[in-house]
């Protein structure tokens, strides 16, 4: 799937905004003054491909002041079929709005997003290597999701059945109702961490594969923690330690605490490596992210790169743009200007110029 047209309004600065991108050149760069609209318009397509913002969960603060709803609008090309696609969606301040497929009403963002795969690389990416777990987790459960749809609901009903068995937990319920419900909890925590561990597998091996091809970084070592002690069945686990999560009021260990652990050198990567070369691993894991699903036969993937250039030389940042033109992904990137793209880069590149919310494709 290629987007050839986005249509915006009402999302930050940006106030009817028309674009058309060119089918041959991919790589499409945003480029303007701080605070010119630039990153907004790479949320705007994150908003319309998962139904929310990468950089804030609030609407209120999304939707540009004075309007009561955001609407964006695409239209994709599908090559498979020859045909185009119109996505639109709004939304309004109380998260209440409508997704519409080629005209049609459609009830969940799922569809939206299996058909429009996203994955970002913004500052706050960073997190993927230096922030908390949930990060590297939620990053790993959309590559599992983009590869095993399933996964989707998998998740969400453990997270119920996680909450119920917590609320017993909590009022100090007998332990043979608690155990009852942990059986349901238990299985849908194998079926999870299965799930995970078949794409940890694949994603260590390109992960590895991109690390030599971008860094000159050795030992490099990436882990997948389960969440809970690995000698043993969650459901033995949990028995094991019924009082302590009583005492707790929480279920501790499970597919909830999962994480992937990086390590240079044996060391934690966030103690020993510069902040370039943390974004080099950032972007060696979407990379073996992307990597993997086209793998999968899915080759629709759209790269949002909000502010690449930023703490990478020159070298580095155009050998991770020459990997992502190479996978023939459609690319949507910012950058205050355009100094440091390398020509061949920028010959592959449709430019475009945003200023006070408005965007316009340059002419040169
Ligand atoms: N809800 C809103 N309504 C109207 N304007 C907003 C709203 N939220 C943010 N803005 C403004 O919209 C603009 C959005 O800027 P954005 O972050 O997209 O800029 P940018 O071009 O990426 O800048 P930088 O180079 O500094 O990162 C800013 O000028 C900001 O003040």
């Amino acid at each position: 799937m290629l987007i050839t047209q986005l249509k915006i309004d009402g999302l930050r600065n940006l106030k009817q905004c028309s674009v058309s991108f060119d089918p041959i050149r991919k790589v499409s760069l945003f480029i303007g003054n701080n605070g010119a609209g630039k990153t907004s318009v790479l949320e705007a397509i994150h908003c319309l491909a998962t139904g929310n913002s990468f950089r804030s969960s609030s609407l209120k603060h999304l939707i540009a002041q004075g309007v009561d709803a955001y609407t964006i609008f695409s239209k994709s090309y599908l090559s498979h079929s020859d045909s185009d696609l119109a996505i639109g969606v709004t939304k309004n301040k109380d998260g209440k709005g409508e997704a519409r497929l080629n005209g049609e009403k459609i009830k969940s963002q799922e569809t939206i997003s299996s058909l429009l795969p996203v994955i970002v690389l913004e500052p706050g990416s960073f997190d993927l290597v230096i922030g908390s777990p949930e990060y590297r987790r939620r990053f790993m459960d959309w590559g599992v999701f983009h590869v095993k749809h399933e996964f989707w609901s998998l998740a969400s009903r453990f997270k119920k059945a996680a909450k119920q068995r917590n609320a017993l937990l909590r009022s100090h319920a007998a332990p043979s109702l608690i155990r009852t419900f942990t059986r349901q909890l238990v299985n849908l925590a194998d079926s999870m961490s299965e799930a995970r561990l078949e794409y940890f597998g694949a994603l260590k091996d390109e992960f590895e594969r991109v690390v030599a091809q971008l860094t000159d970084l050795e030992n490099v070592e990436i882990r997948y923690n389960r969440g809970w002690s690995k000698e043993v069945d969650y459901a033995d686990y949990l028995d094991a330690n019924l009082e302590k999560d009583l005492e707790a009021g929480y279920t501790r260990y499970g597919p909830h605490r999962a994480d992937l652990i990086i390590r240079v050198n044996g060391l934690p990567v966030k103690e020993v490596l510069s902040r370039g070369q943390l974004k080099l691993l950032v972007c060696a894991l979407v990379l073996a992210q992307c990597r993997l699903f086209e793998r999968h036969g899915n080759n629709e993937t759209l790269l949002l790169l909000d502010d690449l250039p930023s703490e990478l030389d020159e070298e580095h940042r155009n050998k991770v743009l020459q990997q992502l033109i190479a996978m023939g992904r459609q690319v949507f990137m910012t950058s205050v200007d355009l100094g440091g793209f390398s020509r061949t880069i920028l010959e592959q590149t449709q430019v475009f110029h945003v200023k006070q919310g408005k965007i316009t494709a340059s002419t040169d």
